[in-house]
């Protein structure tokens, strides 16, 4: 395969700068008729999102997708959202108790803004299914569908209905499935999201192996409409996962979905557990992302995002997975 390459392979090429302060430059994005502060959203996993950072995200105007792993209070959750006048952006997997809980929603007119069909190899007849089931169930839902690496995958679910697809396979910090399998997009990542976008007719949602903010304004270049990501969500006061002190620091744990930390045994096992260094408050984070792309967009020669998929770049060979280790 051609112009293979990751985050670590590329640097975007400054053009002439047309603002006076990079606070000029506007980082909003449009997904699904609403219009969110940053092109960016943490990943739906239970050490990163729960429902009050779901809030606080909301109500600040981020985007956000709630997990899956507590089944049971979702419902309940899209109400609370509802009530305060904020969108209920939920996942979903494709198991048989999953249709029983949208046809259950459909039956109470309970219509989350966003569901995420969330599985681990998205390019097949079981997220095909179920994405044609939301719309007829739910039409008024915008879904995302994922994870997917190929653009055959990307057209296949956008035919089936989806609004949106999420790519990545493998790159994630706490993911093994590429050193367990051998399959995946870990170490290119960006140019599968580029290979990806090329065949979209709908907005790619870049997942997995952002490891500085300057990753995001490069995932932008090659195709995202948005960036899902884990690991610099972790580690923050918010964050749910447990904490510990060693040596006198403290230590927030990040576990994968598909470890046995999240499943409760040791079958089919994806994922792992680390411990990530604590890094202060989140909307701390989010304002410093935020002040990284009006600084990316500015060097862009822009004001707006849309300036940064137009820059050129260059290929500075460096990748071997993306510095993760397995264990
Ligand atoms: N982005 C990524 O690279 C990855 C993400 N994950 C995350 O882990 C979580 C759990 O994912 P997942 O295990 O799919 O969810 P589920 O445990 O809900 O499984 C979904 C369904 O897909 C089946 N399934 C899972 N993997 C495969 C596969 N490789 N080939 C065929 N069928 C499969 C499962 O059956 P059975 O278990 O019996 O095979 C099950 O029926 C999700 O949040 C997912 O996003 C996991 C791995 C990779
Ligand atoms: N292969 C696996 N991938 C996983 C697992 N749990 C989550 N994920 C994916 O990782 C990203 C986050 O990546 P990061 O590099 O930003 O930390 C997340 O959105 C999922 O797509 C897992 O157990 N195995």
């Amino acid at each position: 395969m051609e112009n293979v390459f990751d985050y670590e392979d590329i640097q975007l090429i400054p053009a002439k700068c047309i603002v006076n302060s990079r606070s000029e430059c506007d980082t909003t994005v449009e997904l699904g008729g609403h219009t969110f502060k940053l092109p960016v959203v943490p990943a739906n996993m239970q050490t990163i999102i729960d429902e009050k950072i779901a809030t606080y995200l909301a109500e600040n105007g981020y985007f956000y997708i709630m997990h899956r792993f507590e089944p049971e209070t979702r419902k309940q959750f899209i109400k609370d959202m509802q009530e305060r006048l904020l969108i209920a952006s939920i996942s979903v997997g494709v198991k048989e108790e999953e249709y029983d809980f949208i046809d259950n929603l459909a039956k109470e007119n309970l219509i989350p803004e966003f569901i995420t069909i969330d599985i681990a190899h998205g390019h097949s007849d079981s997220v095909i299914q179920m994405i044609k089931h939301i719309k007829t169930q739910l039409p008024g839902s915008f879904i995302i569908a994922g994870n997917v690496g190929t653009p055959e995958a990307v057209r296949e679910l956008e035919n089936a209905g989806a609004d949106a697809t999420k790519v990545g396979i493998g790159p994630g910090k706490v993911c093994i499935t590429k050193i367990k399998t051998g399959f995946g997009t870990g170490g290119w990542q960006l140019a599968a999201i580029r290979l990806c976008a090329k065949a979209a007719s709908k907005p790619i949602i870049a997942d997995g192996g952002i490891r500085t903010h300057g990753d995001i304004a490069k995932s932008i270049r090659f195709g995202a409409s948005m960036v899902m990501i884990g690991s610099l969500f972790a580690g923050h006061e918010e964050s749910p996962g447990v904490t510990v002190e060693k040596d006198g620091k403290l230590f927030k744990e990040y576990f994968g979905s598909a470890s046995e930390f999240q499943k409760g045994e040791k079958k089919n096992v994806e994922g792992k557990k680390m411990w990530v260094e604590h890094k202060g408050h989140l909307p701390d984070t989010l304002t410093e992302m935020e002040q990284d792309l009006q600084s990316a967009i500015s060097y862009a020669g822009g004001t707006q995002l849309n300036a940064i998929r137009h820059v050129d770049y260059v290929v500075v060979k460096n990748s071997i997975f993306n510095g993760d280790k397995v264990y």
